[in-house]
């Protein structure tokens, strides 16, 4: 699976980690930056993980921000994406389950990087449910 991966500076550590956690568990990843913790705007780098995966050059994106709330609502934004900022297993499960989320935003802040990785884990092996679920995301996704 392709995986598109960004960060802001507040991200900027557990990007590289997970980048390469991802790298070694056979996963396709497309780094789209930062290349350092230099202080940048969240939604310069949300954007272009958003659009590989709208335009289908990766299947999942991942985003790390202080929170992981700016750069849900930038990734959000495209056209095609569904992201959930997400800071438990239990809760990526779900937004892949009930939501199809296609894009996950985590925190390098408040999230350690182990619990980070579990998360990616789960985010990028569950499948979506569909049935009752599907009409769902299909009326969000009406709202384009
Ligand atoms: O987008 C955010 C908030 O939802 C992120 O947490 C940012 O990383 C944060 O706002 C960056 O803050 P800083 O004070 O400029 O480091």
């Amino acid at each position: 699976m392709r995986v598109s991966i960004g960060s802001d500076h507040a991200g900027f550590e557990q990007k590289q980690a997970l980048a390469a956690y991802l790298a070694e568990k056979g996963y396709d990843v497309i780094d789209r930056g930062p290349d350092s913790d230099d202080r940048v705007d969240y939604p310069d780098f949300a954007v272009p993980v958003a659009r590989d995966v709208a335009e289908g050059a990766s299947e999942r994106g991942v985003l790390v921000c202080g929170t992981g709330i700016g750069m849900a609502m930038a990734a959000d934004k495209v056209p095609g994406v569904r992201a959930a900022n997400i800071i438990t297993p239990e809760f990526a499960e779900l937004c892949r389950e009930h939501n199809d989320a296609n894009v996950i935003t985590l925190s390098g802040r408040f999230v350690s990087l182990e619990d980070n990785e579990r998360i990616l884990d789960t985010f990028l092996t569950t499948e979506f449910g569909g049935g009752r679920h599907a009409g769902r995301v299909q009326k969000i996704m009406q709202l384009d």
